[in-house]
């Protein structure tokens, strides 16, 4: 009986040390420093069972076997009883090694929150010792919050730690699996973020370590040496206004509660568990955008330390040359730091904080192609942005597009300002581009002529269009032209019973039989002159991109974000799609129908790409004030548009505000020389007496011919202006002047629109009325965009009586593609 006692008292102490065993998983492996899982408040316990192993050895050691006990034991398993010793001795000698190091590790853990802490008076706040958000008993080592961001970090004292082609290594071993781990801590914070509003990619994993200096970027995590952790923290600027930083560290308490609760008891002066001073005595933040400079520091007379080991590429400092505090990043280096990041430019509110929707938009998976609409500026491109970052930080080759040339760069702009370690990681191209890169990319013959295209058509339309029934349809010769661009060539129709049978949505001239028939003739006539002088128009490059990308989705991009989708053609979102398929979060198409500025139209039907299930409408609008908003939408109010899939919109649609105010000033000129005095008159004015930067300012008409006069009479006034063309969202103090077609997407904050009255175009003599209605729909919308590129105010110029002076060139030219 005793000895069935016994192996029932051996059993249970098997069990009872069994998770205690490093490398048990539920330890997380047999590395005691801080950051793995469970510790500190693990490791705590773990001292607790070393304790009663200790005794226990101790106790089965003293038992001396008598002559009589050792009859009893040699018939009781002996052996067991001795394995029994050797498996606790063991147990034991392994138990002090990772208290050892997890020793080390908890001192180094307290040491780099001893620096965060000393940071709070430039408003960073100290989280030590979360819990990890969804696990029971898991530990996150310290969340850091303040100006610069939100940070999970990690805190490793590791004695032999490198960074080698790309990779982090601890001795001779890949230690991938620590950042893993630190990444998936990261993602649990950004999901519990992202439903207060904060974009995912704000939460930065950083891996400290202990006694380094430098910084490397593994993908999403960043490497750091504890000695310049104050400094790549401080210069990351502000990012996060004090309130804000207020409401994460609220939702933060909340969901990451301290370990202590779920730890064995702790010594208060091993563990730090309570160094961010508390909520009520804390100094509240700095009321200022940027952070309060530290005092100058006092010329140190200390002698230096020796110089901290680098992590990699980056040296260590030279001898002599020495951190000042506390062998950290010196007093002076941190002033300097704080000076550069308070005169950079500051973040824009939304390149940080979002509407929880648009949040949670942000990190949401995507079975296949996904959409977001909603009038303008709701926010989709905000939404595309952060998505396109969110994707880069995980590892995705990213593309985001549009057919807009000039956006690109603007859109590169504004990512390398949000995310500066994530934009090379994202191509910013044109629709265009694009396709004639792929196409030369794999050897295909690119003779992308649209002069000598545009030239065969007039060809065409002179020997065949002109005398048929298209040239007395009361439409201009252009209307063809675009409906062999955008209906046949468009969508990449093949014969003319598709043509015959087509909806041509988006055009909404009816056409009879005999014209359809006239329309294909002339478009088979352009293609044999096109053909016969060897080069290609848009709709061809696309088309053999299309196919070329249908043999080879996802060899360049896992991603896919397509802004102002609306302005493509068929075959343009075709190609697009094929670029990565249906793939989980491969596609995902933004955009309005009610911009749409080029004539045409399709449905995402027509273009094989479902959303079913993956669409979302934005309807808050965070651009325009009241005033503004207001203005722009009565232009359409009348107007119905389609949507891609969704047809018969109503013009007038439901757009919640989030800036009251707002001022329009219609101005009523009698003449060209009037008109540009008054608009000069009022640039000065907003200048220099209402402190707008010229930069901040556009200048938006139809054409191209209006966009030079305009550029030539502002120079000439000795007001500084450039062309949208050469606009790459770099800031620079010029008036930017561009039609209505360069200015999607942008915003600015004070808009002039000189010829508003002049536009729609008066009806034509010869203009039938459905090709009036149509071109005047058109236009208005293209009105409408330019309108609600206005932040805060507008300069609308009405001219009258029309005749009166030179035109600078409004209502004459054909709009710009
Ligand atoms: N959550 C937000 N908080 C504050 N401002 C925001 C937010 N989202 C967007 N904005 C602001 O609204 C402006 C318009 O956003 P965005 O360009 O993304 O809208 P959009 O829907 O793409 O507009 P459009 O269709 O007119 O081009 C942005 O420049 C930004 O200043």
């Amino acid at each position: 009986m005793a000895a069935t006692g016994r192996h029932r008292r051996q059993t249970s102490l098997k069990d009872r040390y069994r998770h205690s065993i490093p490398g048990d998983s539920r330890w997380g492996g047999d590395d005691m420093s801080p950051g793995r899982s469970g510790v500190p408040a693990a490791a705590q316990a773990q001292v607790e069972v070393q304790a009663q192993v200790e005794a226990q050895v101790e106790v089965e050691a003293q038992i001396e076997p008598s002559a009589f006990g050792q009859a009893v034991l040699i018939g009781m398993e002996i052996d067991g009883v001795q394995r029994q010793i050797q498996h606790l001795t063991d147990l034991l000698r392994e138990l002090r090694r990772s208290r050892r190091a997890w020793e080390a590790g908890a001192r180094g853990e307290r040491d780099v929150v001893r620096v965060l802490v000393g940071m709070d008076d430039a408003g960073w706040r100290v989280l030590p010792d979360r819990r990890w958000p969804g696990t029971r008993r898991a530990n996150i080592d310290v969340l850091v919050v303040g100006p610069g961001g939100v940070f999970v970090v990690d805190v490793k004292n590791w004695r032999e730690v490198r960074v080698e082609h790309g990779r982090l290594w601890r001795g001779d071993e890949n230690a991938e699996d620590e950042l893993r781990k630190l990444t998936d801590q990261t993602a649990a914070v950004e999901q519990v973020l992202a439903d207060a509003g904060l974009p995912p990619t704000e939460v930065v994993p950083l891996l400290v370590l202990v006694g380094r200096r430098g910084t490397e970027q593994l993908d999403r995590v960043q490497v750091t040496g504890e000695l310049d952790l104050t400094r790549d923290l401080v210069r990351r600027g502000l990012r996060l206004e004090p309130a804000v930083v207020e409401r994460v560290l609220a939702c933060l308490d909340e969901a990451c509660p301290p370990m202590q609760d779920a730890a064995v008891a702790a010594s208060p002066t091993d563990l730090p568990r309570r160094v961010r001073p508390s909520r009520a005595t804390r100094t509240p933040p700095p009321p200022s955008a940027a952070p309060p400079l530290p005092a100058a520091p006092p010329p140190s007379a200390a002698p230096p330390p020796p110089a901290a080991p680098a992590l990699s590429g980056v040296p260590a400092p030279p001898a002599g040359r020495a951190p000042e505090v506390d062998g950290l990043f010196s007093r002076d280096e941190l002033w300097r730091e704080l000076v550069d990041a308070a005169a950079r430019e500051p973040i824009e509110t939304w390149m940080t904080w979002l509407h929880p929707m648009q949040a949670r938009l942000v990190c949401r998976r995507s079975s296949g192609p996904a959409r977001i609409r909603g009038a303008a500026g709701t926010g989709k491109t905000v939404v595309a942005l952060h998505r396109a970052k969110y994707l880069a930080a995980r590892g995705d080759r990213v593309l985001v597009t549009s057919l807009v040339r000039t956006l690109g760069p603007v859109n590169r702009a504004l990512l390398a300002r949000m995310a500066p370690e994530h934009v090379n990681r994202i191509e910013f191209t044109s629709v265009d581009a694009l396709a004639v890169r792929h196409l030369e990319q794999r050897g295909a013959r690119t003779r992308y002529q649209r002069g000598i295209a545009e030239n065969c058509f007039w060809l065409a339309w002179g020997r065949v269009g002109l005398a048929s029934v298209l040239g007395r349809c009361g439409v201009e010769p252009g209307y063809w032209r675009d409906e062999i661009a955008t209906v046949i060539k468009g969508r990449g129709l093949t014969g003319f019973e598709q043509y015959a049978e087509l909806a041509r949505v988006g055009r909404s001239m009816p056409l009879q039989p005999t014209h359809r028939r006239a329309v294909w003739e002339l478009y088979e006539h352009y293609e044999r002159l096109r053909t016969a002088r060897g080069v290609l128009d848009r709709g061809d490059v696309l088309l053999l991109a299309r196919d070329l990308a249908r043999e080879h989705a996802g060899d360049e991009f896992d991603a896919v974000i397509v802004d102002e989708v609306q302005d493509l053609t068929c075959v343009g979102l075709q190609f697009l799609h094929a670029l990565v398929g249906d793939r989980q979060d491969g596609l995902l198409v933004v955009g309005d129908g009610q911009q749409s500025v080029y004539p045409g139209g399709f449905t995402l039907a027509e273009a094989g790409v479902s959303v079913v299930g993956r669409s979302t409408v934005l309807a808050r609008n965070y651009r325009n004030r009241e005033a503004i908003l207001r203005y722009a939408q009565q232009v359409v109010a009348g107007d119905s548009f389609d949507d891609l899939d969704v047809a018969g919109e109503r013009g007038r649609r439901h757009v919640e505000i989030d800036r009251p105010g707002g001022e329009v000033d219609e101005v009523a000129v009698t003449g060209q020389a009037e008109q540009v005095s008054a608009l000069r008159a009022d640039l000065v004015d907003a200048h220099d007496g209402r402190g707008v930067r010229y930069g901040d300012m556009a200048l938006l008409t139809s054409t191209n011919d209006a966009v030079a006069s305009w550029q030539r009479l502002l120079t000439r006034a000795g007001i500084p202006a450039v062309s949208l063309l050469e606009y790459d969202g770099t800031t620079s103090n010029a008036v930017k002047v561009g039609t209505y077609h360069r200015a999607k997407g942008l915003d600015f904050a004070r808009v002039y629109i000189p010829d508003r009255n002049r536009f729609p175009r008066p009806r034509r003599a010869t203009e039938s009325d459905d090709a009036y209605r149509e071109r005047a729909v058109l236009e208005r919308r293209q009105l409408y965009v330019a309108l609600t590129r206005a932040r805060d105010s507008l300069w609308v110029g009405l001219r009258e009586p029309v005749g009166a002076g030179t035109s600078v060139g409004a209502g004459g030219g054909s709009p710009p593609r």
